[in-house]
């Protein structure tokens, strides 16, 4: 078994899980509120995803195929209704966005910045009552993101899995400091034919990305530049938190890609590195800290800061901090 498991390589430091207290510290600050679940509603239906390329192509089948068999099943929920949804998140974000950019324009230097918009009380309670960190996970088909996100969600190893059509989107609700906070997971197909008429909502309004390789299959690393390159031609911002992550470390015998060259990687993409196992139950807390790291990183991050909800004649106000202290580790 591999010792260092996970790597920290921000400002040029690399150093050994061992040397790096995030795990402990984390987690006994994080208390997970809810059973994770697939989102009922958000699954996205192979009929609108699915495209006619040749399935000789791709080496997975796609899931069970059948439209609209409810259960477990990937890939077979409506598609209008999880558009709406996804219309609903990033609307909230757009309006974020808005605000931010509203802020920053009208004076940088002031201690705190307010703005009063008119919008459905509903939604606006729904995004800030519970901020919601969107986070995606890419990579090559096969690497086990589907894996990897059940196990940080729902704290299990799925028994079957088939290839994500589209998009599969997962939530957890964790408390970092005091602040409840959903961090909803968008595990993406790896097949191309799965997901060339998603991309554009995959990376709209991301808060961080996860890239996931397979450390038995050197191809899977090597395509991990191609990746990086996509995600930066759909201009996500240098500033989202990034991190690198090689799954099936369990397969200790078949191991391809070694830790000192992904660290080398993930080093000179700024990114810290994680070597973890979604199916070793013993790497559950390794695979908790990719997702925990990152939410800490986002949580102290100010422009995604929104206090003190105020409403007047049916009007909402927010407050912006523009300064934000935290005791987060990361
Ligand atoms: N040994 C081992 N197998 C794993 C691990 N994670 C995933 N797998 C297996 O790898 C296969 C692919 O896993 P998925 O999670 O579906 O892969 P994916 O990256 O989501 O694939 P796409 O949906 O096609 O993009 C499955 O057979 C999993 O059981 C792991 O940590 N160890």
């Amino acid at each position: 078994e591999r010792e260092h498991r996970w790597y920290c390589c921000i400002s040029g430091l690399l150093l050994p899980s061992s040397s790096f207290p995030l795990p402990s510290l984390i987690h006994p600050s994080v208390h997970p509120l809810s059973s994770s679940h697939t989102h009922p509603d958000l699954r996205i239906t192979s009929s609108g995803i699915m495209t006619n390329d040749s399935p000789e192509e791709e080496t997975r089948a796609p899931g069970s195929g059948g439209g609209g068999g409810g259960g477990g099943g990937r890939g077979t929920a409506q598609r209008n209704r999880a558009d709406d949804n996804v219309t609903i998140l990033t609307s909230s974000m757009d309006f974020h966005r808005a605000s931010r950019s509203r802020a920053s324009s009208s004076n940088d230097a002031a201690p705190s910045i307010t703005s009063s918009v008119d919008l459905s009380t509903s939604s606006l309670e729904l995004s800030i009552q519970t901020r919601i960190f969107k986070i995606i996970v890419i990579g090559d088909s096969n690497v086990g993101k589907t894996c990897l996100t059940f196990r940080f969600t729902g704290g299990s190893f799925p028994d079957k899995t088939e290839a994500t059509i589209g998009v599969d989107f997962r939530e957890k609700a964790v408390e970092i400091e005091g602040e409840t906070i959903k961090v909803q997971v968008w595990d993406t197909a790896g097949q191309e034919r799965f997901r060339k008429s998603m991309v554009e909502h995959y990376y709209r309004n991301v808060h961080a990305v996860v890239f996931v390789y397979d450390v038995t299959k050197m191809a899977s690393f090597r395509n991990l530049q191609t990746w990086i390159e996509e995600c930066n031609g759909h201009r996500v911002s240098a500033s989202v938190p990034r991190v690198l992550v090689g799954n099936k470390c369990d397969l200790v015998d078949q191991i391809q890609v070694p830790s000192n060259m992904a660290l080398k990687f993930a080093d000179a993409h700024n990114m810290l590195l994680f070597e973890t196992s979604a199916k070793d139950p013993r790497e559950s807390q390794n695979v908790d800290s990719i997702f925990m790291s990152l939410a800490c990183r986002l949580k102290a991050q100010k422009s995604l800061l929104y206090r003190d909800v105020e409403r007047e004649d049916g009007r909402v106000r927010l407050t912006q901090e523009t300064e934000t202290k935290s005791n987060c580790p990361c």
